[in-house]
């Protein structure tokens, strides 16, 4: 649906050269909602913009549905783009209009005749949950309202891709998950082919199948979300990974401590408590589960267990390669690393 080649974007700012994307290749499938993660200046809203060509790329080439956007004469662009909706974290709503007159106001300006407008404004408002608010000001709207209304707005046009620009940012917890539903629903029903850029590895968890890490304006890594949350292969993405996945064990537990420390990540639906308790029982062996989790990434098990493990060394050693080969990973964490983040 989405394919990017070798895109780069630089820009001059006093004299000097600024890379906000440094030849990034990436393809996004149709029907997909795909992720793109980074710190702030990592070039991911340059990166974004370079899709419907708002940022026109230094080099590189952009496709969407097959088609190089940079062949097209101005008028084909216009016609292109209106295929191509954005939100923002801002949400950028006309704050004299209401509900109702922001959305008409993209229909307007496709030409729809004013029976169309309200049919297609009340279905809209009704897709976002907004139809009682529709003579309201946006001054009168919570934010993750707000932002229902500009999802509206985007979706006018009946677009084929959603682009958006840390949509949920601006929002808090319970209003980012509502928000993060609704765009859900919408790749589901409508198969709109969204993607998101955000510096919170909580949304690319939560809607996301497949994502992009970028540091530098360069794609790191990139792959299926649940792999990139596994087997993270960058430092980077660990990094990103662990405000999900880590957590700390209190100071005064580790000082307890004797035996070694592990943590076990399970993947899919292994029966982890299964696994632990024959593996006590095949070795002469105490062990002591610290802390446990399962997160659901894409509907699919990522589990973790710490656990201390306390005995004969060689028969600790022993466990712990029974446990790599039954479990996904294994790692040991030694005295000088027991404080670090479990993740
Ligand atoms: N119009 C511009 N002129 C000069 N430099 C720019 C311009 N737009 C972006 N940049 C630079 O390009 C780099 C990437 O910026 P970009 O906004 O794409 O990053 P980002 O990952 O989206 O970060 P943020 O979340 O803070 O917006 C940064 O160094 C930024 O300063």
């Amino acid at each position: 649906m989405i394919k990017l080649e070798n895109i780069t974007k630089k820009y001059t700012s006093k004299g000097k050269q600024i890379i906000g994307v440094d030849d990034v290749t990436l393809t996004v499938e149709a029907g997909e909602v795909f992720g793109i993660v980074g710190y702030s200046g990592a070039g991911k809203s340059t990166l974004l913009r370079c899709i419907n060509l708002l940022e026109k790329p230094t080099s590189g080439k952009v496709f969407v549905d097959g088609v190089n956007l940079h062949k097209l004469s101005p008028k084909d662009l216009r016609k292109a783009r209106q295929s191509i909706g954005m939100i923002f974290q801002g949400f950028h709503l006309v704050s004299s209009k209401t509900v109702y007159e922001n959305v008409a106001f993209a229909l307007r300006a496709a030409g729809a005749d004013k029976k169309q407008i309200k049919q297609r404004v009340d279905e809209l408002l009704a897709l976002v949950g907004l139809e009682d608010r529709k003579h309201q000001y946006p001054a009168q709207l919570s934010g993750g309202q707000k932002q229902r209304v500009s999802i509206a707005r985007a979706l006018a046009n009946q677009p084929k891709i959603l682009l958006c620009d840390e949509a949920t940012s601006a929002l808090d917890p319970g209003t980012t998950k509502s928000i993060l539903a609704l765009l859900k629903k919408i790749n589901k029903e409508l198969g709109l082919t969204i993607v998101v850029i955000t510096h919170e590895m909580e949304v690319v968890k939560e809607i996301c199948s497949r994502c992009a890490v970028m540091q530098d304006g360069k794609v790191v890594e990139h792959g299926p979300t649940y792999d990139i949350f596994s087997d993270p292969a960058n430092p980077l993405t660990l990094s990103f990974i662990q405000t999900v996945l880590s957590f700390d064990l209190p100071e005064e537990l580790l000082g307890e401590i004797n035996g070694k420390l592990v943590r076990l990540q399970f993947k899919g639906n292994i029966a982890a408590d299964a696994v632990v308790s024959d593996m006590l029982q095949a070795f002469p062996i105490r062990g002591n589960i610290l802390h446990g989790k399962v997160e659901y990434i894409q509907s699919k098990p990522l589990g973790i267990f710490v656990m201390e493990l306390n005995g004969n060394e060689a028969e600790v050693n022993k466990a712990i390669a029974y446990l790599r080969d039954k479990v996904s990973k294994v790692e040991v964490f030694d005295d000088g690393s027991r404080n670090r983040h479990l993740a």
